[in-house]
């Protein structure tokens, strides 16, 4: 009998074990898929490496830099600058400190014009003061309503704002939650957007080292009995003082005798082309401000050297939610507004993956954190950890797995954490 078993290898798992192991417990992590990472894929194709749609991490995130050697993850920094594409018409909008080459064109910009600037810099002041996690307390509305109250104009708003907090929150309405605007939009200035050269799966590869991981092996029952709880896997029983259920909301439903989570899903769909090389000039975040099926994009061949066999490039595209087309209708249609930007040159365009992704978040709306999941349980020797406790993403899922550990614990520095810390 281990001291711990933790169910599900996704980051919040992960991040329990590590932090229970480091604390000199016994732990058995046990995942139903063939690797580690959960949601946090990595793929080769055809010489390219694609990770589970577009994703990146923002090095701000306070538990990343707890628990992860970003040295050793070999990370690619993206330009802190994005280009707002509406059909041949393009404007780069970028930190001049930090992007110098966006300077005059982001000065020049009328996606946000000077007034808008100015709210920008008021905002990021503001936004700078005190600890980050702070920006997920007090009252909550929609994005869109804090954005309105600073006085954005609505042009602003659809052309900035809505495609590049659409490309985080994976919708484009901005009615998710102003705090996690106010919240991620810190994040930015506090630190970099970066991936590992290897592709995303870096990190739980990284979080999984010296762990004892048993992948393919699903949890289907736990049994509560006086002195531990029995784990009823397709490998048979094996037994455990305590167990961390660190699974997708519904598997853990299941799994405690719980109703189902009402926190609903955020679909998004990704397409990956390959091309002879990128027509852009920089690497930057492509931004889609004339509305249609194409939010972002980016071309990760030349953002990240490596991604693409040499001489070639790859162009991963963000469709959000699931589009009601087949593969080769969606794949046509996302085509056809990529020639609003590259013209003939899209007939070069090889279709390495239309990707597919049910549930990449959950839905965060106004007000969405009096709705969480706790880490208690109805089984005593049972707690949860996942990102379904704090907020969608790398930050929530963390920190999840690390409040879950620090109660089995009995960390009292662990424990009384806050959200986004
Ligand atoms: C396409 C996409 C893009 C994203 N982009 C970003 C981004 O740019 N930045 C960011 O911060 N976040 C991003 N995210 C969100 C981030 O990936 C998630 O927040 C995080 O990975 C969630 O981790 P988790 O451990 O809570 O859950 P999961 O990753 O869902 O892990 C749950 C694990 O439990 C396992 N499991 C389920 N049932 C069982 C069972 N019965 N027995 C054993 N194991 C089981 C599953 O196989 C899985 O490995 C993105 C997500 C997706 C899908």
């Amino acid at each position: 009998m281990v001291d711990i078993i933790v169910v599900g290898a996704g980051l919040a798992g992960l991040t329990a074990a590590r932090t229970l192991v480091r604390a000199g417990r016994r732990v058995r992590v046990l995942e139903a898929g063939p690797q580690v990472g959960g949601r946090v894929r990595t793929f080769t194709r055809q010489g390219f490496t694609l990770d589970e749609g577009y994703q990146v991490l923002f090095t701000a995130y306070p538990a990343v830099r707890r628990h992860l050697d970003l040295a050793a993850l070999d990370l690619v920094t993206l330009p802190p600058a994005a280009a707002v594409r509406r059909g041949g018409d393009v404007q780069v909008l970028g930190d001049p400190f930090r992007d110098p080459g966006s300077l005059l064109s982001t000065l020049r910009s009328d996606v946000l014009p000077l007034a808008d600037k100015l709210r920008v810099a008021r905002l990021a002041v503001s936004l700078r003061s005190g600890a980050p996690h702070l920006l997920l307390q007090g009252p909550d509305r929609s994005t869109a309503t804090y954005l309105q109250e600073l006085g954005f104009s609505d042009g602003a708003v659809q052309s900035f704002f809505a495609p590049f907090f659409g490309g985080i929150f994976l919708n484009r309405d901005l009615s998710t939650s102003a705090r996690l605007f106010r919240y991620y939009f810190r994040m930015l200035m506090d630190g970099q957007i970066a991936v590992p050269r290897a592709g995303m799966l870096q990190i739980p590869a990284q979080l999984a080292s010296g762990l004892s991981v048993s992948t393919g092996v699903r949890v289907e029952r736990l049994v509560q009995t006086a002195r531990s709880v029995v784990v009823d896997t397709t490998l048979g029983e094996l037994e455990a003082g305590s167990v961390i259920v660190a699974t997708d909301p519904p598997t853990a439903a299941h799994l405690l005798g719980e109703p189902a989570p009402a926190l609903g899903s955020v679909p998004s769909t990704y397409l990956s082309y390959a091309a002879p090389r990128s027509p852009e000039v920089q690497p930057r975040l492509l931004l889609n401000a004339a509305g249609g099926l194409v939010n972002n994009a980016q071309w990760m061949g030349q953002a990240v050297p490596g991604r693409a066999p040499q001489g070639q490039d790859l162009l991963v595209v963000t469709v959000p939610g699931a589009p009601d087309l087949a593969d080769a209708e969606l794949d046509a249609a996302v085509r056809a507004e990529l020639r609003d930007w590259y013209g003939d040159a899209v007939n070069g365009f090889g279709t390495l993956a239309v990707t597919r992704v049910p549930h990449a978040q959950f839905a965060q709306p106004a007000g969405f954190a009096s709705r969480l999941a706790g880490h208690a349980t109805r089984m005593p020797g049972v707690l949860r950890a996942s990102e379904s406790t704090s907020m969608s993403g790398i930050q929530g899922a963390m920190e999840s797995g690390e409040k879950a550990a620090a109660i089995l614990l009995g960390d009292p520095v662990g424990m009384s954490r806050p959200r986004g810390a």
